[in-house]
C-alpha cells in the first residue's frame, strides 16, 4: 500500500500532542488531526482553567482568614470579571505550548478538521483520504451525564460550560463528589457561592479515607454542605433550579454543575469500520496501548483506564517508542501518582492503606508522619496534614498524603517505588499534573533531548518507518 503518512494521530489533547510531536521529532511523516481547539480538555476546559479558578479561590480564602500569623488582611472583594479574566489569561498563556504553529515547527502536518475512519488504515479528513501503517486514536472523553428525570430540560453546567459563567453562582449544587466536584465545590464556596454537593457513594472514592476526612472537615468548616444521595429529579429554568434527591430532599439553587464522571469518545468517527473492540467505557487496549486491531493504538481518555493528563502524556510517549523506534513499551501504573488540588491537597501514589490491607494482609506495614512535626509547616502556620507510607517489609508500595503542597511530595516516592533515579529516568518520569515538580522533569529531559533525537536514533526510526511501509 502506498501510504500518505507514517503515522496518523487523531486528537490534539495531551495524549495526541505527545504522540504526534515525539514521532515527528524522530523524523516520521506525521498527520495530527484536531477538530476543536488545540490542547484539548486539559488546556481549554479541564486542568488549566480549574487550577486557575482554585488559585483565585485560595486568595479569597486567605483574605477571609483575616488576622493570621500577625498580619491582618482586608475582607476579600471578588470581582467575577477579574476572576474570569485570570482563568482565560492562564489558558492564553499556556496555549502557545499546544499550538498548531509549535507542532508544525516540530514537523507535523496539522489538520484542523474532523477525522473519520473509512477503513482500518484510512482516514477521511478535509476532503482528503490519508493512509498510514500506524494510527493513534487520542479522541478523549466527554462529560458523562446521568439519566436523571428532567435534567435534559434544565440549563445545567458541565466542565465544558463552567468556565464561561458570566457571574458567580448565588447557590451552586454540584452532582458528584469526584475530583471535579470536590475541587469546584470548594472553589465556588471560597469565591462567595452557597454550595451543596450531592454524592451517593464515597467522596473521592479512589483516595485514602483519612486524607479525605480531613479535607471534608475543612470544606464543611468553610460552609460546603454535603448531601448523601443521588439526584433523582431536576426541574426549573435558568437561575431557579430544584434538585430532588433519592432521599426525598428538594434543594433549590441558581446553578447546577454535573460532575459525575466521563464517557470515552468512541462514536461518530467511523470506529466501527476498523473492527476495533470496545470495553465498558472506552476502547479496549493491551498494556502496550494496542487495540484489538494491532496497528491501531488508543491512548488517553478515549480508552479504558485512568483519565489524567500525565497518564495521557505517558501513554503518548510510550506509543512514540512503539511506533518510531519499534520498542515494545508497556504502561505500568504501579507507581501512578495523582493529586486533588483542594485545600488541603489530597495526593496518592500506589496503594492506599485499604488496598494494601486487601492485597497484602498482615504483610502490610503503615507508618504515619504528621505535618505538625515539620518545621516548615509549623513556621508557616499550616500544620494540618499527614503522610502515610504503605510498606511491604521496607519496600514502599504506596503513599497517601493530605496537607498543603501534598502533590509536590510525590516525586521522590515515585522514585523510591520504581527504583529509577537517573537523570534519564527523571526526564521520562510520570509526575502528577500540574505540579512544580514537573520543572525537574523538564530540566532533566533537556539534558537528554539532543542525544534522544540525534542522528542515530533518527536513522533507526527512518529504517523502522521504511520497513512498516514495505510490510
Ligand atoms: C474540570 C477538569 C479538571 C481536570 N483536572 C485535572 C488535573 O488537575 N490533573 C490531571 O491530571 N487531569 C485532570 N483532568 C483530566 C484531564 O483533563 C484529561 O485526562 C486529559 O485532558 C485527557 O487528554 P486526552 O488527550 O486523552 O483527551 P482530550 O484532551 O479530550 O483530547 C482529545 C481531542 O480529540 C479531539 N477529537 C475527538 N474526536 C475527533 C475527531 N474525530 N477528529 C479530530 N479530532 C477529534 C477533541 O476535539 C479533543 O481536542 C481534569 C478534567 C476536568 C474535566
Ligand atoms: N486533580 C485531578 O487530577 C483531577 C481533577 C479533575 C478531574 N480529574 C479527572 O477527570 C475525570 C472526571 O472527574 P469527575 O469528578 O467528573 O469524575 P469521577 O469519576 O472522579 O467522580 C464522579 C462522581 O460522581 C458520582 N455520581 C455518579 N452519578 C451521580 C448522580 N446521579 N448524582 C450524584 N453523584 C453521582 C460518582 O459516585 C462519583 O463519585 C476523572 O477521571 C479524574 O481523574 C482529575
Amino acid at each position: 500500500m502506498d501510504y500518505t503518512h507514517d503515522v496518523i494521530v487523531i486528537g490534539g489533547g495531551a495524549a495526541g500532542l505527545t504522540a504526534a510531536g515525539g514521532c515527528a521529532l524522530f523524523g516520521l511523516k506525521v498527520a495530527l488531526i484536531e477538530a476543536g481547539p488545540m490542547g484539548g480538555e486539559c488546556l481549554n476546559n479541564g486542568c488549566v482553567p480549574s487550577k486557575a479558578l482554585i488559585a483565585a479561590a485560595r486568595r479569597a480564602a486567605e483574605a477571609r482568614e483575616g488576622a493570621r500569623i500577625g498580619v491582618t488582611l482586608a475582607a476579600p472583594q471578588v470581582d467575577w470579571a477579574g476572576v474570569h479574566a485570570h482563568v482565560h489569561g492562564a489558558i492564553a498563556a499556556i496555549a502557545p505550548h499546544d499550538s498548531q504553529e509549535r507542532f508544525e515547527g516540530m514537523g507535523c502536518e496539522v489538520i484542523r478538521e474532523r477525522a473519520v475512519f473509512t477503513g482500518p488504515k484510512s482516514i477521511a479528513v478535509a476532503g482528503r483520504t490519508l493512509t498510514a501503517p500506524r494510527i493513534v486514536i487520542a479522541t478523549g472523553s466527554a462529560p458523562a451525564v446521568p439519566p436523571v428525570e428532567g435534567l435534559a430540560s434544565v440549563p445545567y453546567l458541565t466542565n465544558e460550560t463552567l468556565f464561561e459563567l458570566g457571574e458567580c453562582p448565588q447557590h451552586l449544587v454540584v452532582l458528584g463528589g469526584g475530583n471535579v466536584g470536590m475541587e469546584m465545590a470548594q472553589s465556588f464556596r471560597r469565591l462567595g457561592s452557597r454550595v451543596t454537593l450531592i454524592e451517593p457513594g464515597d467522596l473521592l472514592a479512589r483516595d485514602d479515607r483519612d486524607s479525605v476526612d480531613l479535607l471534608v472537615e475543612t470544606m464543611k468548616d468553610e460552609g460546603v454542605r454535603f448531601v448523601k444521595g443521588a439526584a433523582a429529579r431536576v426541574a426549573g429554568a435558568g437561575g431557579a433550579i430544584t434538585v430532588t434527591t433519592d432521599g426525598g430532599e428538594t434543594i433549590a439553587c441558581s446553578h447546577l454543575l454535573v460532575a459525575t464522571g466521563r464517557k470515552a469518545r468512541t462514536e461518530g468517527y467511523g470506529l466501527e469500520t476498523t473492527g476495533v473492540a470496545l470495553g465498558k467505557n472506552g476502547i479496549a487496549v493491551d498494556a502496550r496501548r494496542r487495540t484489538s486491531v494491532k496497528h491501531i493504538y488508543a491512548i488517553g481518555d478515549c480508552r479504558e483506564g485512568p483519565r489524567l493528563t500525565h497518564v495521557s502524556g505517558y501513554e503518548g510517549s510510550n506509543v512514540v517508542l512503539e511506533i518510531a523506534l519499534g520498542v515494545p513499551a508497556k504502561a505500568d501504573f504501579t507507581a501512578l501518582p495523582w493529586c486533588t488540588y483542594t485545600a488541603p491537597e489530597v495526593a496518592q501514589i500506589g496503594l492506599t492503606e485499604a488496598e494494601g490491607r486487601e492485597t497484602l494482609g498482615d504483610r502490610l506495614t503503615v507508618v504515619t508522619e504528621h505535618f505538625d512535626h515539620n518545621d516548615r509547616a509549623v513556621a508557616e502556620g499550616r500544620p494540618a496534614g499527614q503522610i502515610k507510607l504503605m510498606l511491604k517489609g521496607k519496600k514502599l508500595v504506596g503513599a497517601s498524603i493530605v496537607g498543603e503542597g501534598a502533590g509536590e511530595l510525590l516525586l521522590p516516592l515515585a522514585q523510591s517505588m520504581t527504583g529509577k533515579t537517573s537523570t534519564f529516568a527523571l526526564g521520562g518520569a510520570v509526575i502528577a499534573y500540574p505540579t512544580r515538580a514537573e520543572i525537574l522533569k523538564a530540566a532533566a529531559f533537556k539534558a537528554w533531548e539532543p542525544l534522544l533525537f540525534g542522528t542515530w536514533p533518527k536513522r533507526w526510526a527512518g529504517l523502522v518507518a521504511r520497513m512498516r511501509r514495505a510490510f
